[in-house]
């Protein structure tokens, strides 16, 4: 199987290099900057579950085409930032052939709209992750904690061939996955999970574990994970029980370092995904009637955190 991988940040940097670590045949489409930065130092991941230095193979947007005509991908593997979707759409575009599916690994659901105007419903399947990583000013992936697993799915349900041939991959590779014949509702689990983690400690700007060390922390965390869930049971995808009390216990874990990413890109003063993730899913509790107090206050601390860091973005 021959796989592309959009951005060599880190997610993407995490399960391409994990990929290309184990000699699976994947490409890097990334920016000149950090096309050079890989040609000169390859690609470091540092993990618990192993660190790993790793000479990949890029290409930039400009030379994509002429390597697509040599030989067309079969997976183009989607790690952008939301903010960044449009032109990551444009920079795939030429890998997008026939027989070529491409795989979102993003947070949130708001970019298959635009994913699918572009290259066409059949052509995305449905993904996650759940890891926590980040790219270290000098270009290492970071893996933080043990948890670094990509689920994925036909969207209309069902397993197809491309799904087995890519869990397939994974598994001779040794990347946690899980082909899923309901994705929408792994990405409903995912999603009400995250909207809550990001929107929480976002606005208390704190790890899970501060925010249930406090008075009214953890039932706070939880009347804004019920929130979430609410949306996603308004979405038609309710979250089962069993799932619902695993995030829940996350949610609440008075040990727990964990931090969305979203927290530690607005620590680091970088842009944030606030509208995809935290605006997306209020404006869907709004649409449905739902009230949800909390989910509005993370989302009005977001954007005035995006109006303050640049007012052109927010
Ligand atoms: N980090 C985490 O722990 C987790 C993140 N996610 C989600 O995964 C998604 C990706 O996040 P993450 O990996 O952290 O983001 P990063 O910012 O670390 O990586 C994204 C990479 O995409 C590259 N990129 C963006 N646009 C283009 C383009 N047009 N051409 C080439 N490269 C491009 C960026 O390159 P450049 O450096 O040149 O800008 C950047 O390196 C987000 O939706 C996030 O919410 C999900 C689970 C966990
Ligand atoms: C919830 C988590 C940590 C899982 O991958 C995540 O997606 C994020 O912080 O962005």
């Amino acid at each position: 199987m021959r796989v592309l991988v959009l951005g060599a940040g880190a997610t993407g940097g995490y399960f391409g290099g994990r990929l290309a670590q184990s000699g699976a045949d994947v490409t890097f489409l990334v920016r000149p900057a950090r096309a050079q930065a890989l040609a000169r130092d390859g690609l470091r991941i540092r993990s618990p579950l192993g660190d790993a230095d790793v000479a990949v193979r890029t290409v930039t947007a400009d030379a994509l085409a002429a390597m697509v005509g040599q030989t067309p991908f079969d997976l183009v593997l989607l790690s952008c930032k939301a903010y960044d979707l449009a032109s990551a759409i444009a920079a795939v575009a030429p890998a997008m052939g026939e027989g070529t599916t491409l795989l979102p690994i993003l947070n949130g659901l708001l970019h298959y709209d635009a994913l699918d105007a572009r290259f066409g419903r059949a052509n995305v399947l449905g993904g996650l992750c759940f890891i926590s990583a980040t790219l270290a000013a000098d270009g290492t992936v970071v893996h933080l904690g043990r948890p670094a697993s990509i689920t994925f799915g036909e969207r209309d349900g069902g397993a197809g061939a491309r799904v087995a041939d890519f869990a397939a991959l994974c598994a001779r590779v040794g990347i946690d996955h899980r082909a899923s014949d309901d994705i929408a509702q792994a990405q409903w689990i995912k999603f009400s999970f995250l909207a809550a983690l990001a929107a929480g400690t976002c606005l208390m700007r704190a790890s899970v574990g501060d925010i249930a060390g406090t008075e009214g922390g953890a039932a706070c965390m939880a009347a804004l994970h019920d929130e979430c869930l609410a949306v996603a049971a308004a979405a038609g995808h309710p979250v089962p029980a069993q799932a619902r009390d695993t995030a829940r216990a996350g949610l609440l874990d008075a040990a727990s370092d964990v931090k969305a990413s979203m927290l530690r890109d607005l620590e680091a003063g970088h842009r944030v995904e606030a509208a995809h993730i935290v605006g997306d899913l209020w404006h869907r509790a709004r649409d449905a009637g739902l009230a949800a107090p909390l989910l509005q206050a993370g989302w009005v601390h977001l954007q005035c955190y995006a109006a303050s860091r640049d007012p052109q973005q927010a």
